[in-house]
């Protein structure tokens, strides 16, 4: 079938980035001789038929925004085999040849649902926890990164000058990318995952060894998948009479900027994936492995989980003596 007419949404949780490969997409499809419509909302906004059409010009100076102009969702009628039917009416009522998704692992589930049902998808990851499989990294997690590093550079400062024991929870549900990321980076003492089963007894044994080496404030870094920072600090307070200050970095973590990296991979995730739909390429994902761009079935996505690297983690424990 000869590509015309092609749709981009941003789905799942917003990501620095999203907006630069919105961009990137449009135009190298408008380059290609190709009309597009962005479908606000994620699934949600396309199940209402919530589109705008998208030009050159409605794409300008986004590049540098975080957040997505597309806006997102999390689409609950969707996920149900009924609202995947109704999503591939209002696909073709719009006459759409190609959809391209930007979002993380559920999003890629539901394009995936899409393809099955004979509709061609790309989807490209956009998503701070960096927590798929078939691409070294997601758009956003390296904006992601730096966000939750300055935040905890503040903090080292006050810690130090206080001699405290800080805690600091970043997001990631049920990966630690962003979390261990975080800990090498900032020099913490202490990385708490949820793929990894927390352990409060070695982290007090760590603590008790780090004071007793002269070190007068400590870091403590914890996805909120593995343990809420205050449970944290309450089982170090009956553990070991540990005091400990806590921050909750949140949300703050998905906004902002993007940065160069984000920018830089997002503009090409964008143009690889109108790339691959002109080649008649779906139900896969765009990819970057060793910095080149690649393109995979989409279930590689959640099929091979992606390992946290022992690497990182090793050298940060050695690190953090
Ligand atoms: N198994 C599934 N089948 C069909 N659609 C799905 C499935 N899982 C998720 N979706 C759809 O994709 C949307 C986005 O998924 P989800 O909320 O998991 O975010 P995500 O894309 O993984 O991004 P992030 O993890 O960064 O927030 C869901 O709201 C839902 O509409
Ligand atoms: O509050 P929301 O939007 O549901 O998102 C929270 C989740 O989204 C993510 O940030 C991914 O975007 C997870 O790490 C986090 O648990
Ligand atoms: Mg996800």
């Amino acid at each position: 079938m000869e590509l015309k007419r092609i749709g981009i949404l941003t789905s799942g949780g917003d990501a620095p980035g999203m907006n630069a490969a919105v961009r990137a997409a449009t135009r190298c499809a408008i380059y290609r001789g190709l009309e597009v419509i962005g479908i606000r909302r994620g699934f949600e906004g396309l199940l209402e038929s919530d589109v705008i059409p998208l030009t050159s010009r409605s794409v300008g100076g986004i590049i540098h925004r975080g957040g997505t102009i597309l806006r997102t969702a999390r689409s609950e009628r969707f996920k149900k085999p009924e609202g995947q039917v109704e999503a591939l009416d209002r696909l073709k009522e719009l006459d759409l040849d190609g959809l391209i998704l930007v979002g993380g692992e559920g999003t890629f589930k539901g394009a995936w649902a899409l393809y099955k049902k004979g509709f061609p998808v790309v989807g490209v990851p956009g998503t701070i926890d960096n927590d798929i499989a078939g691409t070294d990294v997601t758009i956003g997690f390296d904006t992601a990164v730096n966000t939750a590093l300055d935040a905890v550079r503040k903090l080292r400062d006050t810690a130090s000058s206080h001699d405290r024991l800080f805690i600091v929870e970043v997001m990631g549900r049920n990966s630690g990318f962003l979390a261990s990321a975080v800990a090498l980076a900032s020099g913490a003492e202490y990385v708490l995952v949820p793929e990894i089963p927390s352990d409060v007894e070695k982290l007090c044994e760590k603590l008790y060894n780090a004071r007793r080496q002269g070190k007068t404030h400590s870091l403590i870094i914890v996805a909120e998948g593995a343990m809420s920072a205050r449970d944290l600090a309450a089982k170090l307070k009956d553990t070991a009479g540990y005091e400990a200050r806590v921050t909750v970095l949140g949300h703050i973590q998905r906004g902002g900027s993007p940065t160069a990296f984000d920018a830089t991979l997002a503009s090409r995730m964008g143009a690889h994936a109108v790339k691959a739909l002109l080649e008649g390429q779906s139900g896969i994902m765009t990819g970057s492995l060793w910095g080149q761009m690649v393109a995979h079935p989409l279930p590689v996505a959640w099929e091979e989980k992606k390992p946290l690297s022992d690497e990182v983690l090793s050298l940060m424990e050695m690190l953090s003596i």
